[in-house]
C-alpha cells in the first residue's frame, strides 16, 4: 500500500463566510513530487499553512507524517519554504545556514551537503547580500534540507524568480523528485508543474478539482489530422472508425484512438485519394485542462 504523508479529510478554512479552502482531501505519497496547482487567491497558501499548523482549520482533519498538524515530531521531519527566506545579508549562505543548522541541531556536516544539493557550493563563501533572487531561494531550500527532511512543503518556490531562476529550481526540484524525496509544492504555472511533478491537485476557488497524476490529467490525446478534401476524410474515419471518436476542430480533424494506429489511418487516407498535410500525435496541456475542469472561468 502507498504510504501517504499528507492526508487531509474535508479540510476547510472560513474567513468571514467565504471558503478560502472548501473541503479539500489532499493526498501526498511517499516518493513523490506533488503539485498543488491553482491561480492566485485559489487557497493554496492556506491550505499549505494548515498542514503545518500555522492557520488552524475551521472543519476536517489533517494527518502530516502521521500526525496532526503543527506536532513537533512531525514539524523536525518537514523541510518548508513558505515565504521568501530570511537571510542576513553579511554573511555569507554557508554561514548562514550553519547558524540555522546549529539552531535546528543538524551537524555542521549537513551544510556541505546542503550546499551541494542546491549547487551552491560555488557561491557557499560570498555574502549573501550579493546573491541573486533564484541564488537566495535555492538557499532556502539548502536551509529546508539540513534536518533530511521526510517532506518537503515549498509554496510557489519559483514565484519572482526571472526565466534562469526558474529553470534553477525547476531543475532542483526535479532532481530532489529523482533521489526520491516527497516534494509539495504550489504553483500558479501549469507548464512549470506539467515538467517536475508527478501529480497534480488542481484547485480552484478553495475546492480541489481535480486530483491526478499528470499523464491521467492529460489524457488520452488524439491523433490530429489535416487533409484534403477534409470533408471526405470525415466520412472515411466517421465509417472507419466510430464517428464519435472523430471530431472537427477549425481545419483540423481529432481523431481519438491509439497512438499506434496512426500509419493505418495514413495508409487508409492515402488509399482514398486524399492528400494528408499533417497527421500528428497531440496530448492537450494541463493549461486545457484546467480551463475545461475550471469551465473556462479561469
Ligand atoms: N488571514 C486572512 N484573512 C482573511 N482572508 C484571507 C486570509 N488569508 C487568506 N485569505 C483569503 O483566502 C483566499 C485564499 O488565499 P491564499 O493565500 O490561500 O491563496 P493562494 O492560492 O495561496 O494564492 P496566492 O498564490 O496569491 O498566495 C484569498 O481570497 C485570500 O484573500
Amino acid at each position: 500500500m502507498t504510504e501517504l504523508l499528507v492526508e487531509t479529510t474535508d479540510l476547510t478554512k472560513y474567513y468571514g463566510s467565504r471558503a478560502a479552502v472548501d473541503h479539500i482531501g489532499l493526498q501526498v505519497r511517499r516518493g513523490e513530487v506533488y503539485g498543488f496547482l491553482g491561480p492566485n487567491g485559489a487557497g493554496k497558501t492556506t491550505a499549505l499553512r494548515m498542514l503545518l499548523g500555522l492557520v488552524q482549520p475551521s472543519e476536517g482533519t489533517a494527518r502530516v507524517l502521521g500526525r496532526r498538524p503543527g506536532d513537533p515530531v512531525a514539524l523536525a521531519s518537514i523541510g518548508m519554504l513558505v515565504e521568501a527566506p530570511a537571510v542576513y545579508p553579511y554573511l555569507s549562505g554557508r554561514d548562514n545556514l550553519r547558524v540555522l543548522a546549529r539552531y535546528a541541531g543538524a551537524p555542521d556536516s549537513a551544510v556541505a551537503k546542503a550546499l551541494d544539493a542546491v549547487e551552491l557550493t560555488d557561491r557557499a563563501d560570498d555574502r549573501t547580500a550579493s546573491y541573486s533572487l533564484g541564488m537566495r531561494q535555492r538557499l532556502g531550500v539548502a536551509a529546508a534540507l539540513l534536518t533530511e527532511p521526510e517532506l518537503l512543503i515549498l509554496d510557489e518556490p519559483t514565484n519572482g524568480l526571472d526565466p534562469a531562476g526558474m529553470a534553477d529550481m525547476r531543475e532542483l526540484i526535479w532532481r530532489l523528485g529523482a533521489q526520491g524525496r516527497t516534494v509539495l509544492l504550489s504553483s500558479h504555472l501549469l507548464g512549470e508543474v506539467q515538467q517536475i511533478c508527478d501529480r497534480v491537485g488542481v484547485l480552484a476557488e478553495g475546492r480541489l478539482l481535480r486530483q491526478a497524476s499528470v499523464r491521467e490529467l492529460r489524457g488520452q490525446g488524439a491523433l490530429r489530422i489535416v487533409a484534403d478534401p477534409i470533408d471526405q476524410a470525415r466520412a472515411l474515419l466517421d465509417q472507419r472508425f466510430d464517428a464519435r471518436r472523430v471530431r472537427p476542430d477549425g481545419e483540423s480533424l481529432y481523431l481519438d484512438i491509439a497512438p499506434e494506429l496512426a500509419a493505418e489511418v495514413n495508409r487508409e487516407l492515402v488509399r482514398a485519394g486524399i492528400a494528408v498535410h499533417t497527421l500528428a500525435w497531440r496530448e492537450p496541456s494541463l493549461e486545457e485542462i484546467f480551463f475545461e475542469l475550471t469551465g473556462g472561468s479561469q
